[in-house]
């Protein structure tokens, strides 16, 4: 790694280390208690630092003890392998830092945990104070709750939007594979790409799947994914193999380096742009387009042309332009069965027709961010 990526790894204070279920768990189905212990004697070594966990691993430590010879297609197994596994895995956390005397905390968190505000800061509250504490927060997604729409479905990508909560300088995505390579490494001449300081430079490499079939989920295309959520708010990522960790910590691996290409500011709003499930669409006519991605104002009723789906006020949607394309997302301050008969039309007129309440925006400014096209 160049210079200033080895720096940023080293001097990073506050750093979210993502592992998956991969590198946690035996090709026979279970956790492996060696390969947690290895990880955690790899973060002990940085124990100066604050280290939020980000672990996979729940649905793969509660197959074996269930019975399931693999991981179950339908969810309702799937939460019930999480919920035993779950308990499992913090168990074995808690006895691997036992051996440092430290503590571990368990924190369970969904998408929708994300999109409210109370939530949202009560997770925060919650990181700071287990930090204050000198205990070390345990993370995963809170899979008896989450619902297949709900679900991140992928722990790179909850790790990327926990980097943010947490106000972390570095993410370590920890995996089975050393890095990202320009195709599936086990394909003749894969090679590893040691640094990626923009997207474009993404556009030839093939992202496959998951390597241990039922094991892991995401594959690559959510560790990529999850290094652009986390890169355009300002927080470099490292990508290498969990037996790396602490090299990685230290800032001396061969890895994948991703660049920050943002400036950390959207704040509560990241999670509509990557962890919310647009309930209906907006489309807006060319002046609305510019104005809401180019001036950042609210959406007035003047700018809509046609509304699509069904959601009432407060869920997000997505702002489109003519040709169809996602340009934002909102928090809609209106039902959609209220909107018709708004379209077009000024807000003083509304006002004066339908009376003051009809005067308001119908997303907000503070409640719209504009996606990266
Ligand atoms: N371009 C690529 N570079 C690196 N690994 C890749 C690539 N495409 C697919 N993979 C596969 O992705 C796997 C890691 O994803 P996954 O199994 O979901 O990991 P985890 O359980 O650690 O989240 C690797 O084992 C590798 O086989
Ligand atoms: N919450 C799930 C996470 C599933 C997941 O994202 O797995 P992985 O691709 O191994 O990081 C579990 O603990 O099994």
């Amino acid at each position: 790694m160049a210079g200033a990526s080895r720096e940023a790894a080293a001097g990073a204070r506050r750093v979210v280390v993502k592992v998956g279920s991969s590198s946690l768990t035996t090709a026979a189905g279970g956790l492996d208690a060696d390969r947690v212990d290895a990880l955690v004697d790899a973060l002990a070594k940085h124990g100066e630092r604050e280290i939020v966990l980000v672990s996979s691993g729940a649905i793969a430590a509660g197959l074996a003890p269930l019975g399931l010879g693999g991981r179950p297609r339908d969810l309702a197994r799937q939460q019930a392998a999480a919920s035993v596994g779950q308990g499992l895995l913090l168990a074995r956390y808690t006895a691997s830092y036992a051996r440092y005397g430290r503590r571990v905390g368990q924190v369970l968190l969904t998408t929708d945990d994300m999109s409210r505000r109370t939530h949202y800061r009560n997770a925060q509250r919650t990181l700071e104070q287990l930090f204050a504490m000198g205990a070390v927060p345990v993370v995963n997604e809170n899979d008896t709750v989450a619902t297949e729409e709900i679900r991140f479905g992928d722990n790179d990508r909850l790790a990327a939007l926990v980097a943010h909560l947490a106000r972390a300088d570095l993410l370590v995505l920890l995996s089975d594979v050393d890095g990202l390579y320009n195709g599936p490494p086990a394909a003749p001449g894969a090679a590893r790409i040691a640094e990626v300081r923009d997207r474009a430079e993404l556009a030839g490499v093939r992202l496959g799947p998951a390597g241990r079939a039922g094991v892991g989920t995401g594959g690559m295309v959510t560790k990529v994914e999850a290094a652009r959520i986390a890169t355009g708010e300002g927080v470099p990522v490292v990508l290498t193999s969990a037996v790396h960790a602490d090299a990685a910590l230290a800032g001396k691996i061969t890895g994948t380096y991703f660049h920050p290409t943002g400036r950390r500011a959207r704040g509560r709003l990241l999670w509509l742009a990557h962890a919310s499930t647009p309930q209906g669409a907006l489309v807006l006519d060319d002046g609305a387009v510019r104005a809401v991605t180019e001036r950042r104002t609210s959406l007035l009723p003047a700018g809509i042309r046609a509304v699509e789906g069904r959601f009432t006020a407060g869920d997000p949607v997505e702002l489109r332009d003519g040709t169809g394309r996602a340009v934002a997302r909102g928090l809609v301050a209106f039902d959609a069965e209220e909107l018709p008969r708004l379209l077009g039309r000024s807000t003083r007129e509304l006002a004066k027709e339908l009376g003051p309440a009809y005067e308001r925006e119908v997303v907000h400014r503070d409640d719209l961010v504009v996606l990266d096209t």
